[in-house]
């Protein structure tokens, strides 16, 4: 039996503004084995959030084009009683904002039992409430039984996303889509529920996507990673290469704006400028250009598509064949007295 537990093809996320739709999510195709963890990086306002919500088919105003294929089932069509079931079931999502996942009105533990009974209706009350202690105990709360009582503006942030968490896997999706799960935890519970989400995959073969803007929870989580940029991948291999690796302009620019101990670096690249908006986004060409005006035009492609570069590797443009750091000029230009042309 195959691995492939979700294939995406060519989806493609617009968003109306004003008059005209936009495409947030641009021709993404990706894939994620059983057993396996998919991180998905990029700066804000990539498209990795409206990525996300489009696989579990979560936006109610956006058009949605292209196919999602769960355990080989296309489920673009699927009738919405069918995509409830498999939502919160097989697939399931851990948001960036718990407040927002969490009924305001009901106590933690019967939004866990909600969520547990959704799997299995006839759960008596006493096996709901043992279930629903024992995953609370999974994610790290203290005193369960109490917790079980509160409503979520009586918890911390932290809890909260403990909670969600709970939620989240309390039916062991096969699928767990996280989008930046720990951002708003203290390093200590982070690294608790990395190391819930990767005994999840390990134990149940779960596949996760991880969303995160952390290259240090990427290095300890992932198997593979996709870099998105403005809407599309722009480069897709395994994690050893990723960080050993890099060819793309942006993943090198991601990677090299980061601090590092083994390293020493004069000063850490500034990657210049930001994403651009939805409405300003070039929609031909190469779409990091702009950002790496130190390179010749000439280097990029006109219609850049994803290229396999080597087995499971790979990259958009061939800009990152002739892309280089102005600070490795300027230390040239220091060393040499010469400007590399
Ligand atoms: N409902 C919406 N309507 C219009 N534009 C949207 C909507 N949701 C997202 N966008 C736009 O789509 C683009 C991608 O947003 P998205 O939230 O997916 O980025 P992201 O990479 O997840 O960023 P972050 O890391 O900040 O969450 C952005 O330009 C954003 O403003």
């Amino acid at each position: 039996m195959s691995d492939r537990l979700l294939e995406i093809k060519d989806l493609t996320t617009s968003f109306r503004i004003k008059d005209q739709y936009y495409a947030a999510v641009d021709h993404v195709s990706l894939s994620v084995n059983k057993n396996e963890t998919l991180a998905i990086v990029g700066e804000s306002g990539s498209g990795k959030s409206a990525l996300a919500f489009s696989i579990m088919r979560l936006h109610n105003r956006a058009k949605i084009e292209g196919h999602i294929y769960f355990h080989g089932q296309d489920i673009m069509n699927l009738p919405i009683g069918k995509l409830n079931k498999l939502r919160g079931n097989d697939m399931a999502m851990i948001f960036q904002d718990p407040l927002a996942a969490l009924n305001p009105l009901m106590t933690i533990g019967d939004q866990i039992g909600e969520a547990l009974l959704l799997h299995n209706k006839q759960l008596s009350k006493q096996d709901r409430q043992s279930k629903v202690v024992h995953l609370l105990k999974q994610v790290g709360i203290p005193r369960p039984e109490y917790t079980c009582e509160q409503y979520p503006h009586q918890l911390s942030g932290g809890m909260r996303q403990r909670v969600v968490i709970a939620i989240a896997i309390a039916n062991k999706p096969k699928l767990l889509i996280a989008d930046e799960p720990t951002t708003a935890l203290d390093v200590t519970i982070q690294a608790q529920i990395l190391r819930l989400i990767n005994d999840l995959k390990n134990k149940m073969g779960t596949g996760v996507i991880l969303i995160t803007h952390d290259l240090g929870v990427v290095a300890e989580m992932a198997d593979r990673v996709a870099v998105m940029y403005a809407g599309q991948v722009v480069e897709v291999t395994n994690v050893h290469t990723l960080f050993k690796e890099p060819l793309h302009p942006y993943t090198r620019s991601l990677l090299n704006s980061i601090p590092s101990t083994d390293q020493i670096k004069d000063k850490l690249h500034v990657i210049q400028g930001i994403v651009p908006s939805l409405q300003k986004m070039p929609r031909e060409g190469c779409r990091f250009s702009a950002r790496i005006p130190w390179i010749d035009k000439t280097a990029h492609e006109s219609h850049p598509e994803l290229r396999q570069v080597a087995p499971g590797h790979f990259v958009r443009c061939t800009c990152y064949q002739h892309f280089y750091f102005p600070d490795e000029i300027d230390k040239e230009v220091t060393a040499y007295g010469t400007f590399r042309g």
